[in-house]
């Protein structure tokens, strides 16, 4: 079945997204791991016509790969088939709860079961000599999975050589041990299976295996909603040689001569994200205002206390050091601003820099594309209406209700085919779109509450997403993680401060928020 959010091959990193995105509706991961299990389990036995005088022979490693492997154990004994399982590494380094429990069932289910945590290669090398092994009718390789890293490490390599040396049928579960599932690639070696079990989706790097694909339980809603899973990945990790800049420069360019709070508002956000650098371009006379609001801000003003074309050069130059951009909060409606904004953002579409439009930059868009300025969007553009600023840049009616998913999905799709770019829907639900040619994708945000229809929190929203842009992260995840992120932040402010809630508060609560998550 295909959905407007679902994909036909996964990566690494999406299967932790789904593992995560899981746990937040509530499926705890020990519940796909027994999933996958018992499928692989089924697959297996029905397969090879297995029956109670078989015997399977499974290495696993200390991963959930592995912790997969302990639980097909489990259920090839439930069925009287004899089972000799390898844990290749002590058993007091095995990765997770989920993996760890099932060691102690296969510990405890001796009937059937045989079970060896090897502790050096010899001991691994005598093993596979043994009559046991010699005499199995398969042999199963769980040692490693989606969190393959690098090259591959001792004892597992040496248990690959001994799966490829064997006579026997081989499967591997999940991804034949050793492959890049995400670029199919062989840096040193892999297992070199019959074929592979591999769950919820095929990966990327799948080309010339045989591969079945099992179900394990992840829902249809850990793909549409976005959560805990998309931003943990979207917070990119600082490497440890990073330098100052290496971790997000962005450019705020907005406020106008009535507003210097929006523009704040979305570098401050940014800023609390963690990014390294933010300068704020705003027009003349009001960058002491935007200062005022923290030292941590640079700030830069234009030539009048409106933006005007004599801007573009300057914006042009802070544009090319960032690596994104925010274009919009406060910018106002006087008449040279407008010229400005036309100018600047065909050089920006043309140049591909990550950029967000907002607030007063959305209407400015919409003009644009009335007067057949603009025909359409790349790509590289996040815009962030609600429903009134979207009804500014396309023409609609009625949509669906905001939780009749799928009608109001198809609709959105449809409408927003013309412009193009990621566009980002804010509602009771957000929805967050990308067009494409070949194949539009919605995911859908349920964060948020209804104090947050203040003021100051569209500006915030903008903040985020520009700063997950910032450190790398592609415009569709960037818009996914930050509104998801912004609903989060107004839950917690509400839970803080009362129903009585600022932009403000949620900013202050960024830092102690993502850190209590552990993010
Ligand atoms: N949603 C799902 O599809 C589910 C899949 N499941 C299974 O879980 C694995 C992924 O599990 P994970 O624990 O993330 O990773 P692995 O088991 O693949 O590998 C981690 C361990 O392997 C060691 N490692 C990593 N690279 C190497 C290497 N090059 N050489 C040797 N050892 C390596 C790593 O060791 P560290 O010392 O670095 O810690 C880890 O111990 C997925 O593939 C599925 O099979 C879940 O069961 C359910 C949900
Ligand atoms: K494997």
């Amino acid at each position: 079945m295909s959905f407007f959010f679902d994909k036909d091959t996964i990566t690494a990193e999406d299967v932790s997204q789904l593992d995560a995105n899981s746990a937040s509706l509530g499926i705890p991961n020990g519940y796909l791991m027994e999933c996958a299990g018992l499928q692989a389990t089924n697959k297996i036995y029905e397969h090879y016509k297995l029956n109670s005088s078989s015997s399977v022979v499974i290495m696993c490693g200390i991963g959930n790969n592995g912790g997969d492997g302990l639980c097909i154990a489990r259920h090839l004994a439930t069925r009287g088939i004899s089972v000799f399982v390898i844990l290749l590494g002590d058993s007091i380094h095995i990765r997770t709860q989920e993996s760890r429990l099932n060691w102690e069932l296969v510990n405890t289910l001796t009937l059937k079961i045989r079970s060896y945590s090897i502790k050096n290669i010899k001991q691994l090398k005598t093993l596979c000599k043994s009559e046991f092994f010699m005499n199995a009718d398969i042999i199963i390789d769980a040692l490693l999975g989606t969190g393959v890293t690098g090259k591959i490490r001792e004892p597992i390599s040496t248990a690959i050589d001994m799966i490829n040396q064997s006579n026997l049928p081989k499967i591997s579960i999940d991804v034949p041990s050793g492959m890049n599932p995400d670029t199919g690639q062989i840096t040193e070696k892999s297992v070199n299976c019959d074929f592979c079990i591999t769950f919820h989706a095929k990966k990327k790097g799948f080309a010339n295996i045989k591969t079945w694909v099992a179900p394990i339980g992840i829902p249809l809603e850990a793909s549409l909603f976005i959560g805990d899973g998309d931003l943990r990945s979207a917070i990119k990790k600082r490497d440890k040689d990073f330098h100052k800049g290496q971790y997000g420069k962005l450019l705020v360019i907005g406020g106008s001569s009535s507003y210097s709070g929006a523009p704040s508002l979305a570098a401050m956000s940014a800023l609390e994200l963690g990014i390294d650098l933010c300068i704020c371009f705003v027009p003349k006379g009001i960058g002491n205002v935007v200062r005022s609001f923290s030292p941590n801000l640079i700030v830069q003003e234009g030539v009048a206390e409106n933006f005007s074309n004599s801007d573009f050069l300057q914006a042009k130059k802070l544009s090319n050091w960032a690596d994104a951009v925010l274009i919009g909060p406060g910018l106002g409606k006087d008449p040279k601003t407008v010229e400005f904004f036309e100018k600047y953002i065909l050089w920006i579409l043309g140049k591909k820099i990550p950029c967000v439009v907002d607030a007063d930059g959305i209407k400015m868009l919409g003009k644009l594309f009335k007067e057949s300025k603009i025909a359409r969007l790349t790509s590289s553009i996040v815009i962030t209406p609600h429903m009134e600023e979207l009804k500014s840049i396309v023409r609609f009616k009625n949509l669906p209700k905001f939780d009749e998913i799928e009608k109001r999905t198809k609709k959105l799709i449809s409408i927003l085919e013309k412009i193009g770019g990621v566009i980002l829907v804010k509602g009771v639900y957000d929805y967050v779109i990308k067009i494409s040619k070949k194949r539009s994708i919605c995911r859908v945000n349920r964060s948020g509450c209804p104090e947050m229809a203040v003021g100051g929190t569209g500006d915030v929203l903008a903040g985020l997403t520009s700063a997950f842009l910032s450190i790398g992260n592609s415009p569709f995840n960037s818009a996914c993680a930050a509104v998801y992120l912004n609903g989060l932040l107004g839950e917690s402010a509400k839970k803080s401060y009362g129903p009585r809630i600022h932009a403000t508060d949620m900013i202050k609560n960024l830092k102690s928020f993502l850190l209590f998550k552990k993010f």
